[in-house]
């Protein structure tokens, strides 16, 4: 059978030791959290649908840094999602709730406490270590 594949972007906005998070808000993946961005589309870069989808969800421009981590999770028999995580280097802005149902910064202790999509788990996992060996620095609010 065909694989469909499923590209995702999704930004890791860390400011004074803080991480992003969002909650979903629709039906199919309801409560859970995740990273904010989304689907990439035809002729996008991974960065510029991240660019996009961060201005869309929270209202901020984004200056995308180094590609942090990449998951590639068998969603079901016939679907595979690819997601790309990246660190964001500054952004300009307060990001706005405009799609999710909440939104929180968090310590990145803090991150095992959320119910994160099974796909953001090694996503989590990484910053947890990285954060336990040193943590995590990706720039400042502009
Ligand atoms: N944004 C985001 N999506 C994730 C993460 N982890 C994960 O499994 N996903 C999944 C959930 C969705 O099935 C898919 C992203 O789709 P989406 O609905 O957020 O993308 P989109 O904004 O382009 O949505 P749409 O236009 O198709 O409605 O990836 C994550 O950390 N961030």
């Amino acid at each position: 059978m065909a694989q469909k594949i499923i590209n995702v972007s999704a930004g890791i906005i860390i400011k004074d030791d803080q991480v992003l998070i969002c909650q979903r808000r629709e039906a199919h993946h309801k409560g859970a959290w995740e990273f904010p961005g989304g689907k990439i589309e035809l002729n996008e870069s991974h960065q510029e649908a991240l660019k996009r989808e961060l201005n869309e969800e929270l209202s901020i421009n984004c200056e995308i840094g180094q590609h942090f981590h990449s998951v590639f999770y068998k969603l079901n028999i016939s679907t595979q999602l690819n997601l790309h995580a990246y660190l964001i280097k500054s952004f300009i802005g307060t990001p706005k709730c405009l799609v999710h149902s909440k939104i929180l910064w968090i310590t990145l202790q803090e991150l095992s406490y959320y119910n994160f999509l099974p796909a953001d788990l090694p996503l989590v996992e990484n910053l947890l270590n990285r954060h336990k060996k040193e943590p995590v620095k990706t720039g400042s609010k502009r």
